[in-house]
C-alpha cells in the first residue's frame, strides 16, 4: 500500500526530470518489442464530416462511410464538428499550461488513494504491473451533480471555463454520433441513444506524456481497447503517439489538427452485437518531446442496461454478447486492459515480429446475403472487405462439405498415382499433366505439379488429358460434373461457350522454397492493352498469410474493365475458390505490379520470404472461368433460390449480380458504349479509370496467391 502511495504521488514528470528513474517498473516485459515506433505504418483515418452527415443530399454516402469506417476499423476523425480551430488550441493550452506547474499547485489535484479521479501517474494495482509513461488528470463531468470541483484545477485560470465548454460540446458531438451510428444500421436513431440513458457517466482525461529516455522499451499507454460507448480525443497537434492495432499489426494514427479522433469503445461493439469494432490501441513515447492528449469518454449510464440491439440479432446473425449493467461501466482506465487487449492481440507483435502476420480475411455469408434484412449490411461487409484488402472468404456457400471432401479426395488420389500412370496425361500444349510451365528461358519454376484441363466449351475438352484414374474423377467429365459445373451456371444464355479451364495443383516441398511465384492469372493484360491504359499501380498487400477456414471459400476478385474488342462488354472479374488441404502452413506472397503498355509485368515488391512447411504435400484445384468473348454480359434479376441449394455457378451468378450493386462493373466505351450498355440491365455508374482509383485495392489482379488453391476464376 505505501508503495501505491509512493508512486502515485511521484509523478511519471518529476521522476523524468529527476532522472532518477526506476525505469524497470515502465519497461514492458515479455514481448517483444523491437522499436515501438519504427517501421510503424500510417493508417488513412476514415474522416467524417458531420455537415455532410447532416444534409439530406450527402447523408447517405457519409451514413456509409461511417459505418464502414466503425466496422472495419473502429474509429474515424470527425471533422465540421461545430469546434473551431481556435477553441481547440485554447483547450491543447490549458492541459500544456497544467503539467509545468509546480508540485503544490498541481498537489491540490491529486488523486486519492482507491480512486480514479484527479491527478496522478498510471495507478499501479500491483506490484507487479509495468507502468505507462504518463501522468493524468482524470475528471467527471457529467453528470454535472456527480463533478467533484476539488479535482478541477484553478490554474490556469481559464481550464473549468474551457473543459466545461469542450465537455458540452464533446456530447453534442457524441450524441450526433450514436444517432447516426443506429441509422447507419438501419436502426431507429434513438437506439443507442436509449441505451446510452439520461445520465450517462462522462470523464474527460488529460493525458501528458513526458520525453521518455527509452521509447522502445516504454509505452505512454499499453494496449487496450476503451470502455466506453465512444471516445473523442483531442490530439496533441505536433506530436503524434497513438496506435491502432488492426490484423495483428500496429498502424500510427495521423494528426489531422483541427478533427476530432472518435473511436468506438466496448459498450458500441456489445449494442451493435459486434458491427462495431472497440479497436486495441496504445501510445507510444519518444525521447524529444512531450505529447498531450485529451479524451472525453462516453459512458452509458449505468442504471441502463447495454446490449446488442434488437434489430442486429437474427438467426444469421446470433447475439453475440451478454447484457451488461452496472459496475461494468465504469471509470474507463487503461489499467482495466479490457477483454481485447494485449494477451488477446499477441502483445507487441504485429509488424515487429518478423514472422508473416495472418490477414483476417472477412467472412461473407451468402445467406445474409441474400436477405433482404440483413443484405444492405453485408454488401457493405462486401464492399469494405474488397476495398480494403481484396478478398474474403464465403461461407453459406451451398457447396456441401462432403462434395468439397470428394474433390479433395480425388484430386489427392490423381497426384498419389505412379509417375508412369499420371504422365499418360502428360503434354507439352499447356494442357494436361506437368510441372510448371516454362516460357522463358530464366523464369525460376513454381515447386508445383499441374494438372491443367479444358471444362468448357464442352466440345473443346480433350478427353485424353482427363484422367480415368481414381474412378470418381472421371466420372466428373461426360456430365461436366468439375465442381456442379453443368448446372447452367456459367453456361446459361449467350455465356454457353464461356472458356473455362480446370487446374490441379500439387505441391510437395522437401526444403522451404516459394511454391508459387508471384503472378497474375490469365489473360489480363491483353485486355488492358487493348484498352490502351498505360501503368497502373496494383494491390498493395503483401507478406500476409491467409487464415483458413476449412469450409470456406476464399474469394479474390481481380480484373475489371472493358476489354474495348469491338462491339464486346466483358466484365473482367476473376473469383476464386480455395480449399486447402494443409492449412496455416503457408506463406503467401502477394506483389505490387505494374502493368505496361507493352505487355510487361514488372514485379515491384515481393515477399521473398515467402515458403512452405517442410515435408508438407498441398494441392489445389483452380477452375479459371471466362465470359464468352464475343458474349455480352447481361444480368438478370437476383435468383430467389436458397443458399443451401446454390450451386457454385450460382454462387458466382450471384457474385456478379453484387459486382453490379456494388457498382463493380466498368461502363463500357467507346462506340461501343450505348450497344452495350442496353445489355447490361443496371446502370453502368464508372469509368474504368475511377473504378482503377475508386476502388482501387479491389483490383487484386495481382493477389497471385490465393488462386494457388482450388479456384473458379472469371476474367
Ligand atoms: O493519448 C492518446 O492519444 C490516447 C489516450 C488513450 O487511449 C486513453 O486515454 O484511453
Ligand atoms: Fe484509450
Amino acid at each position: 500500500m505505501a508503495a501505491e502511495i509512493e508512486s502515485m504521488f511521484k509523478s511519471t514528470q518529476e521522476l523524468a526530470i529527476s532522472g532518477k528513474m526506476p525505469l524497470e517498473k515502465y519497461i514492458q516485459k515479455g514481448s517483444d518489442n523491437g522499436n515501438l515506433n519504427a517501421s510503424v505504418p500510417m493508417i488513412a483515418v476514415p474522416i467524417i464530416d458531420i455537415g455532410l452527415l447532416q444534409s439530406p443530399l450527402t447523408r447517405t454516402e457519409e451514413l456509409h462511410k461511417l459505418r464502414s469506417a466503425l466496422s472495419s476499423w473502429g474509429f474515424l476523425q470527425v471533422i465540421n464538428h461545430g469546434m473551431t480551430s481556435s477553441f481547440l488550441d485554447k483547450m491543447r493550452q490549458v492541459a500544456k499550461q497544467f503539467f509545468p506547474l509546480p508540485v503544490e499547485e498541481k498537489q491540490k489535484s491529486y488523486r486519492e488513494a482507491g480512486s480514479h479521479e484527479g491527478y496522478g501517474n498510471d495507478m499501479a494495482p500491483s506490484e507487479q504491473k509495468t507502468l505507462d509513461w504518463t501522468d493524468r488528470l482524470h475528471l467527471a463531468l457529467s453528470p454535472e451533480d456527480q463533478r467533484q470541483l476539488r479535482f478541477w484545477p484553478e490554474n490556469p485560470p481559464a481550464f473549468r471555463k474551457m473543459l466545461d465548454e469542450f465537455a458540452r460540446n464533446s456530447q453534442q458531438l457524441n450524441e450526433i454520433l450514436l444517432k447516426e451510428m443506429a441509422r447507419s444500421l438501419g436502426l431507429d436513431e434513438n437506439c443507442f441513444l436509449d441505451q446510452y440513458g439520461e445520465r450517462p457517466l462522462v470523464t474527460g482525461k488529460f493525458n501528458y506524456y513526458p520525453p521518455c529516455p527509452m521509447p522502445d522499451k516504454i509505452l505512454g499507454a499499453r494496449p487496450h481497447a476503451d470502455g466506453s460507448v465512444l471516445t473523442i480525443l483531442l490530439q496533441d497537434k505536433e506530436v503524434e503517439g497513438l496506435q491502432f492495432l488492426k490484423d495483428n499489426q500496429w498502424f500510427r494514427v495521423p494528426i489531422i489538427p483541427d478533427a476530432l479522433f472518435v473511436n468506438a469503445g466496448d459498450q458500441a461493439e456489445i449494442m451493435s452485437n459486434g458491427i462495431f469494432k472497440s479497436g486495441v490501441h496504445r501510445v507510444v513515447t519518444n525521447t524529444e518531446r512531450e505529447r498531450i492528449s485529451i479524451a472525453i469518454f462516453c459512458i452509458p449510464d449505468s442504471e441502463e442496461e447495454s446490449k446488442p440491439a434488437d434489430g442486429l440479432i437474427d438467426e444469421t446473425r446470433p447475439r453475440l454478447y451478454k447484457t451488461v449493467k452496472g459496475p461494468s461501466k465504469n471509470w474507463p482506465s487503461t489499467a482495466k486492459s479490457s477483454w481485447k487487449s494485449t494477451s488477446k492481440n499477441g502483445s507487441d507483435s504485429g509488424n515487429l515480429s518478423t514472422s508473416v502476420p495472418l490477414i483476417e480475411v472477412p467472412t461473407i455469408d451468402i445467406g445474409l446475403l441474400q436477405s433482404p434484412l440483413t443484405k444492405t449490411e453485408e454488401l457493405h461487409k462486401l464492399r469494405s472487405a474488397l476495398s480494403s484488402w481484396g478478398c474474403f472468404q464465403v461461407i453459406n456457400h451451398g457447396i456441401t462439405n462432403s462434395f468439397l471432401a470428394e474433390m479433395r479426395q480425388v484430386a489427392k488420389q490423381f497426384f498419389s498415382l505412379p509417375m508412369e500412370k499420371k504422365e499418360e496425361y502428360s503434354t507439352s500444349s499447356g494442357e494436361g499433366y506437368g510441372n510448371d510451365t516454362v516460357h522463358l528461358e530464366h523464369r525460376i519454376l513454381d515447386w508445383i505439379d499441374r494438372l491443367y484441363l479444358t471444362v468448357n466449351p464442352e466440345d473443346r475438352r480433350q478427353l485424353r488429358f482427363w484422367p480415368e484414374n481414381p474412378q470418381p474423377f472421371s466420372s466428373l467429365q461426360g456430365q461436366g460434373k468439375v465442381i456442379n459445373l453443368e448446372e447452367n451456371c456459367f453456361l446459361n444464355k449467350d455465356r454457353a461457350k464461356a472458356p473455362i479451364w480446370a487446374t490441379f495443383n500439387f505441391c510437395s516441398c522437401s526444403q522451404s522454397s516459394s511454391w508459387l511465384q508471384p503472378h497474375s492469372d490469365g489473360n489480363a493484360s491483353t485486355s488492358r492493352k487493348k484498352c490502351g491504359r498505360s501503368s497502373n499501380s496494383r494491390m498493395m498487400i503483401h507478406g500476409y498469410r491467409v487464415p483458413v477456414i476449412p469450409e470456406a471459400i476464399p474469394i479474390n476478385i481481380a480484373e475489371q474493365g472493358p476489354s474495348c474488342t469491338g462491339d464486346t462488354f466483358n466484365l473482367h472479374w476473376k473469383i476464386v475458390y480455395s480449399f486447402y488441404k494443409v492449412v496455416h502452413t503457408l506463406n503467401l506472397t502477394i506483389t505490387v505490379y505494374d502493368i505496361k503498355d507493352n505487355e510487361q509485368w514488372i514485379v515491384q515488391e515481393s515477399n521473398t520470404e515467402s515458403g512452405y512447411t517442410l515435408g508438407k504435400e498441398r494441392f489445389s484445384l483452380a477452375v479459371f472461368c471466362s465470359p464468352d468473348p464475343v458474349g455480352k454480359i447481361g444480368i438478370d434479376a437476383p435468383l430467389e433460390r436458397k443458399p443451401s441449394n446454390l450451386s457454385i455457378g450460382e454462387v458466382k451468378e450471384q457474385l456478379l449480380l453484387l459486382g453490379e450493386e456494388l457498382d463493380l462493373v466498368d461502363p463500357p466505351r467507346g462506340p461501343a458504349a450505348s450497344a452495350a450498355r442496353r445489355v447490361v440491365a443496371a446502370p453502368v455508374r464508372r469509368s474504368a479509370s475511377s473504378v482503377a482509383t475508386g476502388i482501387g485495392s479491389i483490383d487484386v489482379s495481382r493477389l497471385g496467391t490465393l488462386d494457388a488453391a482450388v479456384g473458379i476464376g472469371c476474367y
